[in-house]
């Protein structure tokens, strides 16, 4: 079975990482960053860059791929296929909690906030995060395997840092 393509973008700033609350869907009440299915037609990149203007509002042209994670569910034959990026800079307005926008963003699927980089709300956040995340946060590349029981319980997983991510 061909592995699902899906996409995960880290907006940053030189102490804050833009993340979403999911609202709906696969990942739901849990802080992430932006991104989904990557869809016909479309490169991996382009997808992160639709994802992330649909998500959060903003434009970003200086996507950099900085991880490949690999996610497995026991029972479940599908293999997700994350290609993780990052960016320091973006076009447009955030779509941040405020008066104005409450009405829209309430059928939003993300709630976009930023998060200091020492406050960052891992509790809330898949389970893999904790491993990859510091290596993210020092700008370090990584590959990673986790296999998961259920969406919280991770019983093995791999996670290297490396140079380039020729995937
Ligand atoms: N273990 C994990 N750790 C993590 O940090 N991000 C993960 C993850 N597993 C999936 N993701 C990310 C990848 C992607 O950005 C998002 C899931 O994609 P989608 O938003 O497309 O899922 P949905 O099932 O909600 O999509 P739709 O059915 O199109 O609404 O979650």
């Amino acid at each position: 079975m061909l592995n699902k393509l899906l996409t995960l973008v880290l907006v940053r700033e030189p102490s804050r990482v833009l993340l979403g609350l999911k609202k709906k869907g696969f990942g739901e009440g849990k802080w992430n960053g932006f991104g989904g299915k990557v869809e016909p037609g479309e490169t991996i990149l382009e997808g992160a860059k639709r994802e992330l203007l649909e998500e959060s509002g903003v434009v970003s042209n200086s996507l950099e791929e900085i991880g490949l994670l690999k996610f497995e569910f026991v029972g479940d034959p599908q293999i997700l296929e994350v290609h993780v990026f990052t960016s320091n800079t973006f076009e447009g307005e955030i779509k941040e909690s405020d008066g104005s926008t409450r009405i829209f963003l309430h059928f939003a699927e993300m709630r976009p906030q930023w998060f200091y980089t020492d406050k960052i709300p891992l509790h809330q956040m898949w389970a893999d995060d904790k491993y990859w995340f510091p290596m993210f946060l020092k700008g370090s590349k990584f590959k990673g395997y986790f296999l998961f029981e259920g969406h919280e319980k991770i019983v093995k997983y791999q996670l290297d840092e490396v140079e380039k991510l020729n995937s």
